[in-house]
C-alpha cells in the first residue's frame, strides 16, 4: 500500500504539517514563556528601584536629622540645661519626619539626655551595637544596626546612628533616630508584586531588615550565606532565577545594592505564579495541536482507505478489462476465421478485400486477388465421402497457409470448395506466380482422386489484378484480366473468377490471370 505514490504523497504531507504545527506550537509557547518572564523581570526590578528609592529617601532625611541633632549637642551640649531644649528640638523634628519612628540623644555614658517620645526611656544603651561602634570609630558617617525590638515600646525598628563627637574628637554621644518596620511594610503592601511575590532588605552584611511576607523570625537572620547575597555581591543590579534561603521556593528576583547606604534589596515572583497563566495557555495550545494533530491523521487514514479502495477497484477494472480485451480478440478471431480450415471466412475476406482496394488506390500499388477451386470436388465427395472431403478441404488450406506467408496477404475460404487469396502490393506477374505455386503445391501432395484424370486432388486458379491510376492492367490478350484503378471488389471479384472459369474450361490444374496467356498447367 506505501508503494502509491498518492498514499505517499497524504502521509508525507500530514507528517510535515503535523511537525510544522508542533514546531509553531513549540516555538510560541517558548516565545510566551520569555515574554512573561521579561514582563515579570520589568515589574520586579520596577519594585526593586522603588523600594531602594523609598530606603534611600528614608535613610537622607534619616541622616539630616542626626547631623541636626549632632550639630546641635556638639554647641549646646548634653547637660541638664540643654536637654528640655533638646527634647522640645527632637519632638519638633519628628513632627516634620513620619517616617522617623523616635530621635534619641545620649550621652557618651549611654544615658539618653533627650528624646522626641517625650516619655522616660529606662535603662542605657551603651550596650547597643550602635553605641559600641561609635564609641570606638570617630568617623561622622551614620551607621545602620540591624533591626531591634524597642526598649521603650515592644516593636520593630531600626536603628540609624552617628556618634557626636567635639571639635577636638571627644566622643560627646550618639544620636539616634529610628524607622519604624512597619513604615516599610506599609509601602510595600501599597505594591503590586502578586500574591506570592517577596519584598526582602537587607543591610550589606546579610542582615535581614524587612521581609514581605511579614515574619519575625526572618527579621535580624543572617541571610549572607543564601543565593540572593552571593548574587548581590557579585552584581549590584540584576534579575535570576534563585531559590530563596528563607522558604526553599524558586522565584525570578531583581535585586540592587543602593549607592549611599549599605542597603540591598531584592523583589521576587515565584516560578510557580509567575508562569501559571503560561502554563495553562502552554496546555491549551498544546491540547488543540494535539486535537488538530489528531484530526488531520484521521483525515488522512481516511484519505489513504479511499485511496486504497479506488487502487483497488482500478487493478480490478484493468484485469477485467484485460480479459475482456482477451476475449474480444477470440471472439474476433472466432468471428473471423473458418471452423473447418482455420483460415480467414468470407466476412474476413470482404473486410480486408475493401481494405486493401482503398489502400491500393490511394497509395497507387497494384493489388491481386486469386481465386482457387478444387476441381471435381463432387465426385470426390461422392467417391471418399463427405468427411474425406473435409480432410481434403483442410490440407488444400494448409498449402494455401504455407505459400501465402508473405505479411499483408490473406488466404480465406471464400465458400465451399472456393478459395480466395488478396495479395496486396503485387502485380498480375507475382500474383499467378504465386497461384502457380499454389497449384503445384496442392498438386503435391497427391491426395488420390480416381474419378480426376489427374488421379490426384487439383485445383484451378483465376488471377485479377488491378492497377490503381492507370486504368489499364498488364494483361495483353482479351483485357479481361486487369481491372481499372476504380474497379470495386465485385468487379475484381468477377474478373477472378472469370479467369478462374477460362481455367476450368481449359482442363482444369492451371492457373489462369491477364490474358490468359499466363496459365500454368498441371501434368
Ligand atoms: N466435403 C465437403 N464438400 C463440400 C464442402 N463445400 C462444398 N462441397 C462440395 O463441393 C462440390 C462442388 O461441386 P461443383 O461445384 O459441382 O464442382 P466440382 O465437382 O468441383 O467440379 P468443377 O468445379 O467443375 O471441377 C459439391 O459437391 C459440394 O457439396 C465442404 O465443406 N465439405
Amino acid at each position: 500500500m506505501l508503494r502509491h505514490p498518492a498514499i505517499r504523497l497524504v502521509i508525507l504531507a500530514t507528517a510535515l504539517s503535523c511537525l510544522a504545527l508542533a514546531g509553531f506550537a513549540a516555538w510560541f509557547i517558548w516565545s510566551a514563556r520569555q515574554a512573561q518572564i521579561h514582563q515579570t523581570e520589568a515589574a520586579t526590578s520596577n519594585v526593586a528601584r522603588l523600594v531602594g528609592a523609598q530606603v534611600d529617601a528614608a535613610m537622607k532625611t534619616a541622616g539630616m536629622a542626626l547631623t541636626d541633632m549632632a550639630e546641635r549637642a556638639k554647641h549646646d551640649g548634653t547637660g541638664p540645661g540643654s536637654r528640655e531644649r533638646m527634647r522640645s528640638h527632637l519632638a519638633e523634628l519628628a513632627r516634620g519626619t513620619p517616617e522617623l519612628y523616635g530621635l534619641f540623644l545620649y550621652g557618651a555614658d549611654g544615658e539618653w539626655v533627650a528624646t522626641s517620645l517625650g516619655r522616660h526611656v529606662p535603662g542605657n544603651n551603651a550596650d547597643r551595637a550602635y553605641f559600641q561602634y561609635h564609641r570606638t570609630h570617630t568617623d561622622r558617617g551614620i551607621h545602620v544596626a540591624a533591626p531591634v525590638k524597642s526598649r521603650s515600646t515592644g516593636i520593630w525598628i531600626i536603628p540609624v546612628s552617628r556618634g557626636v563627637y567635639a571639635d577636638d574628637g571627644t566622643f560627646l554621644g550618639v544620636a539616634l533616630v529610628t524607622l519604624r518596620l512597619n513604615f516599610f511594610e506599609r509601602i510595600y503592601d501599597e505594591l503590586n508584586i502578586g500574591r506570592t511575590g517577596t519584598v526582602l532588605l537587607m543591610l550589606s552584611d546579610g542582615t535581614v531588615v524587612y521581609r514581605r511576607p511579614f515574619d519575625e523570625k526572618v527579621i535580624g537572620s543572617d541571610l549572607s550565606g543564601g543565593a540572593i547575597y552571593n548574587e548581590l555581591r557579585r552584581r549590584s543590579i540584576g534579575s535570576t532565577f534563585l531559590v530563596a534561603k528563607v522558604d526553599k521556593v524558586e522565584r525570578l528576583y531583581s535585586y540592587r545594592r543602593l549607592h549611599d547606604f549599605p542597603f540591598l534589596v531584592a523583589v521576587g515572583q515565584t516560578k510557580e505564579e509567575l508562569l501559571g497563566n503560561w502554563k495553562r495557555s502552554s496546555m491549551l495550545v498544546g491540547v488543540a495541536v494535539l486535537l488538530i494533530s489528531a484530526m488531520l491523521a484521521a483525515f488522512a487514514t481516511k484519505l489513504i482507505r479511499r485511496i486504497a479502495v479506488q487502487d483497488r477497484l482500478d487493478r480490478k477494472l484493468r484485469m477485467y478489462s484485460e480479459e475482456l480485451e482477451k476475449h474480444n480478440v477470440g471472439l474476433r478471431q472466432l468471428a473471423d476465421t473458418d471452423k473447418l480450415t482455420q483460415l480467414a471466412n468470407r466476412r474476413r475476406f470482404d473486410e480486408v478485400l475493401e481494405a486493401e482496394l482503398k489502400r491500393a488506390q490511394r497509395g497507387g500499388t497494384p493489388l491481386s486477388l486469386i481465386i482457387m477451386d478444387l476441381d471435381y470436388f463432387k465426385q470426390f465427395n461422392d467417391r471418399y465421402g463427405h468427411l474425406a472431403g473435409d480432410t481434403c478441404l483442410q490440407r488444400a488450406a494448409s498449402v494455401l497457409s504455407a505459400q501465402v506467408s508473405r505479411a499483408g496477404d490473406l488466404a480465406a475460404r471464400y465458400g465451399g470448395e472456393e478459395f480466395a487469396i488478396i495479395v496486396p502490393n503485387t502485380g498480375e506477374e507475382g500474383a499467378i506466380a504465386v497461384a502457380e505455386r499454389i497449384r503445384a503445391g496442392l498438386q503435391a501432395l497427391r491426395i488420390p482422386h480416381q474419378p480426376s484424370p489427374a488421379r490426384v486432388v487439383t485445383a484451378s486458379l483465376g488471377v485479377a489484378t488491378l492497377y490503381p491510376g492507370t486504368g489499364t492492367g498488364t494483361g495483353t490478350g482479351t483485357g479481361t484480366g486487369t481491372a481499372t484503378g476504380t474497379a470495386t471488389a465485385v468487379e475484381l471479384i468477377e474478373r477472378a473468377d472469370r479467369h478462374l472459369y477460362d481455367a476450368k474450361q481449359a482442363g482444369r490444374n492451371q492457373v489462369r490471370g491477364g490474358g490468359g496467356d499466363a496459365a500454368a498447367h498441371g501434368t
